[in-house]
């Protein structure tokens, strides 16, 4: 077996030291006596220079065809990462077929990339999205293992709808209605009576028919639950998480921040605490700023984009009005017209990351709600008993990881902040 060089290690490496690499070919350029070839693993790439009977075996490798390469270390300042190896052998290869994505279709058709997304995962800055992706997954658990909460993982199949029924997914489950998880929240509602803080990763579904740049069909959520919790410590536990998948993402990925060109100081500013802005407050900032909006309605994208644009932190957006947030919400007893909820809005127009808040823990109060939302108390038998039981007061919420991935990556569409999108138009790759 072959002593292999990780390409990312190559710059720690003296001049003249002979290595043997393995990767992909990334781009390819044929001279007269020559071919360059740009090689790509998982930890970088690195240009190679093939002369003489080898340029001609080069110089019928793909895009894409996969080699083991022999040769020796030189410094280039010219070449990516100031290092170039001077290939002498070959050791093996896979030519495969022409690659069907070139640099300019990368540029212009963005379906197409979402057809060969299976290819296009290959790209660098897939690779560098990716490799973000996992720091931020990687720091929201750090985070909540570090605070206390116990990992969970409540079921997918579910018989009745936490986020209203127009997003519901429907299946036939064995001749009963069911449907696909929205979210996990009254799992976790029931298992804090076990485990006091617990938290979960895990997709949720929503029939979102709106296709807009941050809704997906299928996405990754992040949701906590806490007892003996209200509003303050739902933020505080928010604001703590975006903060950590930052700060972790400013420690690892520096690299990867750059190949995407994303300026980091606009990611060096994100420390707690954030603002805390009310909906009140928020109503009245947006009217300021020319926005035609009624105390009472919600606060949607759009709005969200302003009101971002005037901070430089993620918000605390909170007390929304009862009627725009779902039937759990406990209302403020000092403005019962309000709610104790809170979404927290990225900056720099990406608004909503997180929705989260106290919930209902007094069994009438939440039967009067479930009913004054127009739904039926029957279908929500288990999450009531849970307010027969022992009751306290509870507070969480859910985190959406791909707007967190697309916001601290700087993407347009949340679709590039994970592998393989689903939204109402696509279900394949
Ligand atoms: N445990 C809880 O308290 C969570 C609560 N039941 C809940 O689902 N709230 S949420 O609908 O605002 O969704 C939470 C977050 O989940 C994200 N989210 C919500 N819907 C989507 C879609 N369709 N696509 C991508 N991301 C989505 C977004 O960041 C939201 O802030
Ligand atoms: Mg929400």
């Amino acid at each position: 077996n072959i002593d292999v060089t990780p390409i990312g290690g190559l710059r720690s490496i003296e001049e003249g030291r002979h290595v043997v690499v393995r990767g992909w070919v990334y781009r390819k350029r044929v001279l007269k006596n020559k071919v360059f070839l740009v090689i790509r693993d998982s930890s970088g790439i690195v240009q190679i220079v093939f002369s003489g009977g080898l340029a001609e075996e080069a110089s019928r490798l793909n895009i894409e065809s996969a080699v083991y390469v022999g040769g020796t270390v030189k410094r280039e300042e010219r070449a990516p990462g100031g290092v170039e190896i001077q290939a002498d052998s070959i050791l093996w290869k896979f030519v495969g077929e022409q690659f069907p994505i070139n640099e300019d279709a990368a540029e212009a058709d963005s379906e197409l990339l979402l057809d060969l997304r299976h290819l296009w995962v290959r790209s660098r800055k897939m690779q560098a999205v990716l490799k973000i992706r996992s720091t931020i997954f990687s720091a929201v658990h750090e985070y909540f293992r570090s605070n206390g909460f116990y990992e969970v993982q409540a079921p997918t199949f579910i018989s009745a709808a936490v986020e209203g029924g127009s997003t519901l997914f429907s299946l036939d489950y064995f001749g009963t209605p069911a449907y696909l998880t929205q979210s996990a929240q009254f799992y976790l509602e029931a298992l804090i009576y076990s485990l006091e803080k617990v938290y979960t990763i895990a997709p949720s579904f929503r029939a979102e028919r709106s296709r807009t740049r941050r809704h997906l069909t299928e996405f990754w959520h992040a949701e906590m639950e806490m007892a003996w919790a209200g509003l303050r410590d739902v933020m505080k536990v928010g604001e703590g998480v975006i903060s950590r998948a930052v700060e972790r993402v400013l420690q690892d990925n520096l690299e990867e921040l750059s190949i995407i060109g994303r300026k980091t100081e606009y990611l060096e500013r994100i420390k707690p605490p954030f603002p805390m802005v009310s909906y009140d407050e928020a109503i009245e900032i947006l009217r300021n700023k020319g926005v035609q909006l009624k105390w009472g309605d919600d606060i949607g994208a759009d709005e969200e984009r302003v009101l971002t644009l005037q901070f430089d932190k993620p918000i605390h957006l909170h007390h929304f009005p009862e009627a725009v947030k779902a039937f759990y919400h406990k209302n403020d007893p000092q403005r019962p017209e309000t709610t104790l909820s809170v979404d927290v809005l990225a900056p720099e127009g990406y608004g909503e990351v997180i929705g989260g808040g106290e919930r209902i823990e007094n069994y009438d109060e939440l039967v009067s709600k479930i009913r004054k939302f127009g739904l039926e108390p029957s279908n929500y038998g288990w999450y009531l008993d849970l307010r027969r039981f022992g009751s306290v007061q509870h507070a969480g919420f859910g985190l959406g990881m791909d707007r967190l991935v697309m916001w601290i990556c700087g993407l347009d569409h949340v679709r590039d902040a994970l592998p393989f999108p689903r939204d109402m138009r696509r279900i394949r790759p």
